[in-house]
């Protein structure tokens, strides 16, 4: 039976990436999908925004939406802190399977907990479930129609704090108009725009840091 994209991208982490060290696996993804098959991960280009944006942060408790294949969960993951925990949720059976074999190549089970299942169903349990009392980030990169929906049901879950960060990738491309006009236009919001390309490509993309002001 034929592979899918995701697997295949699995295949290139395991033979090209050294087990234990997250950042050839990193590598070996993005040299996988600039040389061979694109796919949707944030990519090296954002990526170094990404990490400046959680080295400077030093989170303890993160939130990823949408994990994919792992790669942004695998990036963040190892530049944490050592007792600081990311949590990923991901609602595709078959990408979950693929994102927990690349997490774990990269050593990092630890540090990551894959939930699976919909935002919306795992935010609103996010206190009770997994002992979170406040996200210190949260990185959107799922369905672009559910960043903003996701957003008020965070701030609804009282799961953000004054100095709470939301980094959303594409926003401009494939784009999530709602959810910019809303950060930039809220009082509660201080959104700053870095500008980039959309993954292994030459389009303007870019990602969107909103920190929450109480
Ligand atoms: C509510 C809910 N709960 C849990 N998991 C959820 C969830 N909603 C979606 N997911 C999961 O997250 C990922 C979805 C990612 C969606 N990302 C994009 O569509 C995307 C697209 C491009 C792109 C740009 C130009 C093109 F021409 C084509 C594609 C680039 C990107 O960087 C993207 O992120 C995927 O793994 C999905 O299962
Ligand atoms: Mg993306």
């Amino acid at each position: 039976t034929q592979s899918t994209r995701p697997q295949r991208l699995l295949g290139a982490v395991q033979k090209n990436a050294t087990r234990g060290d997250p950042r050839s696996v990193v590598k070996a993804i993005d040299e996988f999908c600039r040389h061979k098959e694109w796919a949707m991960n944030v990519g090296d280009e954002k990526g170094c925004i990404l990490d400046s944006v959680v080295s400077e942060l030093n989170p303890a408790t993160v939130l990823e939406l949408g994990t994919y294949c792992g790669y942004s969960t695998v990036r963040i993951a190892s530049l944490l802190p050592p007792h600081a925990k990311l949590i990923t949720l991901e609602f595709n059976p078959d990408y979950a399977k693929i994102a927990c074999q690349v997490i774990a190549w990269a050593g990092l089970e630890d540090k990551i907990q894959l939930v699976e299942g919909s935002s919306a169903e795992w935010i609103p349990k996010m206190k009770e479930h997994f002992g979170v009392k406040m996200l210190d980030l949260v990185f959107m990169d799922h369905w672009k129609d559910d960043y903003l929906p996701d957003t008020k049901l965070l701030e609804d879950c009282g799961l953000l704090r004054k100095g709470s960060v939301l980094l959303a990738d594409n926003v401009i491309c494939p784009g999530s108009p709602d959810y910019l006009k809303y950060v930039r236009r809220s009082p509660r919001y201080k959104s700053q725009y870095f500008r980039s390309h959309l993954e292994y490509t030459k389009a303007e993309d870019g990602l969107e840091k909103s920190v929450f002001l109480g």
